[in-house]
């Protein structure tokens, strides 16, 4: 029989993780619990936290998130203490976490906010890079500056920005899907966003209206203390600002998606250059850029599952994450989602008594509402769940909004708004509030209507 843990330092509550997850939760456990003493462990030297919060309407709501020395934590809250060291086991039966400098805390609750990390393509391949912190989006950066041509593969939040973001480099866009952005939104939001991005040289860049992560104050993240093995904390809206994102060509934007493929074998340039002199059978002049009519030789090749082969010089893998559950979880009996996450509750609870979790590393396992879901888009934006019996009604003006909204038994169940529209606010009430908007017919969408004074 294993022997307990002898503590070295107690809590009631202790929360492992700085990022936005962690920090939420050792703060309003500092607020609601004022007389007890809550334990941040993290990996980190800086942490994250919310500033300016605003609601804006009932469930929208806006705030910035700072990148902030851990002390800073400490300031604000005195019953805060941040531990900066790398958790390397969880032994849940005996209530104490082992760090990697070789403490032991034993606690009452736990709250587990250890993120996640970039899911790869390819691990442990020089030439496929992820995006997940400070560090990554500085070594992504470094590498593009370099750049004549790289290869994004993933259709979700990264993928989508950075094909608008990068320039003066072509952008090979590989995707599982017919349609881009099916993370987020319908194919037709897709087409109306794909030919305003292929367009060699795009409109000015939409000005943010949404406030920003700010990299203010950001440090250095020094190594890990406790070699947990763990990366800083994940970056947010608007990472790329600040960061110079071009290439080494004198062309905006050029970008050549290739759909419905994913990443078949990944060639480095001598591998590619012995294999193709074995004639090994390449699929030869599907595309002018394709490997038999370009010369230049590229540090990487890749082929795809639609048997076309680029040559680039390097590979972005935007494809989703993975929970940072192992190895420190590993030995306690957590049940997790499909996704590797660990399952919780709608009180965030899991399935190991007095363990919580939040963040990415959690994977919600309650009914979710019927007409709200986490995106940036509004309710069932793609008529999910609601079987055939709804209707779609549209506006779009080209290169300038888009607004979809799904309406069932003339209730407004979701939509889709590209564009500067300022509907999203009045929208969101009528979802929630699920008002009977059958009077209104077509006219909901016709842009003469000013639905705000109607509605509010
Ligand atoms: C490029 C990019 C853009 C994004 N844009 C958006 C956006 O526009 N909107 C949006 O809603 N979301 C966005 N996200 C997602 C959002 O950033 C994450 O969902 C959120 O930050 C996750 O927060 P978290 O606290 O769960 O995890 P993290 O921020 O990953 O924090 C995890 C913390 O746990 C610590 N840790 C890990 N393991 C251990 C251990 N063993 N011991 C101790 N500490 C440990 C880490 O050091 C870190 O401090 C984006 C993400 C990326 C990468
Ligand atoms: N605005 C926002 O909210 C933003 C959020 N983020 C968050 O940051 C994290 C990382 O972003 P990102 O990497 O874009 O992850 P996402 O989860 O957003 O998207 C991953 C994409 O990659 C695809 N994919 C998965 N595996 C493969 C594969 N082997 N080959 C080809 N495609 C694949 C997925 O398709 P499928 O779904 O079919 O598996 C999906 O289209 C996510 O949690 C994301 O939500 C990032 C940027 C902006």
């Amino acid at each position: 029989m294993e022997a307990a843990c002898p503590p070295l330092a107690s809590g009631k509550f202790v929360v492992v993780g700085g990022g936005i997850a962690g920090v939420t939760c050792a703060e309003q456990l500092a607020i609601h619990f004022p007389s007890e003493d809550i334990l941040l462990v993290t990996a980190s030297p800086v942490i994250k936290a919310v500033t300016n919060f605003k609601q804006v309407s009932k469930v929208l709501e806006e705030f910035d998130v700072e990148e902030q020395p851990n002390t800073m934590l400490e300031n604000r809250f005195p019953n805060i203490k941040v531990i900066e060291s790398g958790v390397k086991q969880l032994k849940s039966k005996e209530h104490c976490i082992l760090t990697g400098d070789g403490s032991q805390l034993v606690y009452k609750k736990l709250c587990l906010c250890a993120g996640a990390k970039p899911k790869l393509i390819c691990e442990g391949n020089p030439y496929v890079l992820g995006i997940r912190d400070t560090d990554s989006a500085q070594e992504f950066q470094k590498q593009l500056t370099k750049a004549k041509r790289i290869m994004i593969v993933g259709n979700g939040g990264i993928a989508l920005e950075l094909v608008y973001e990068i320039e003066g480099c072509e952008v090979i866009w590989a995707i599982k899907d017919k349609a881009i952005g099916n993370t987020f939104f319908d194919a037709g939001a897709a087409e109306f966003l794909t030919s305003k991005l292929i367009a060699e040289k795009p409109e000015a860049k939409i000005a943010h209206k949404r406030t920003r992560y700010t990299t203010e104050g950001r440090k250095k993240e020094a190594q890990t203390k406790g070699g947990a093995g763990t990366l800083g904390s994940a970056l947010g809206p608007d990472w790329h600002e600040g960061l110079n994102l071009k290439g080494t060509k004198e062309f905006s934007h050029k970008i050549h998606i290739e759909t419905m493929c994913e990443v078949k074998k990944i060639y480095l340039q001598e591998e590619f250059r012995i294999a193709k002199k074995k004639s090994l059978p390449f699929p030869r002049d599907h595309h002018e850029q394709s490997v038999t009519t370009d010369t230049e030789a590229w540090p990487v090749y890749v082929e795809l599952t639609n048997e076309k082969i680029y040559g680039c010089d390097f590979i972005v893998s935007a494809t989703g994450v993975t929970p940072n559950t192992e190895p420190f979880l590993c030995g306690n009996n957590f049940d997790v989602g499909e996704d590797g996450g660990l399952k919780v509750d709608d009180h965030m609870h899991t399935s190991v008594s007095d363990i919580y979790a939040a963040g990415d590393v959690c994977t919600a396992s309650w009914e979710p509402s019927p007409v709200w879901q986490q995106v940036v888009l509004l309710g069932k934006y793609n008529a999910q769940g609601l079987g055939s019996d709804h209707e779609l009604m549209l506006r779009c003006t080209k290169g300038q909004e888009y607004v979809k909204v799904v309406m069932q038994n003339g209730r407004m169940m979701g939509a889709v708004l590209i564009g500067e529209t300022d509907l999203e606010e009045t929208f969101e009430n009528l979802i929630l509030n699920q008002m009977d908007l059958s009077s209104y017919g077509e006219d909901l969408l016709d842009p003469n209507i000013d639905l705000e004074d109607y509605f509010d």
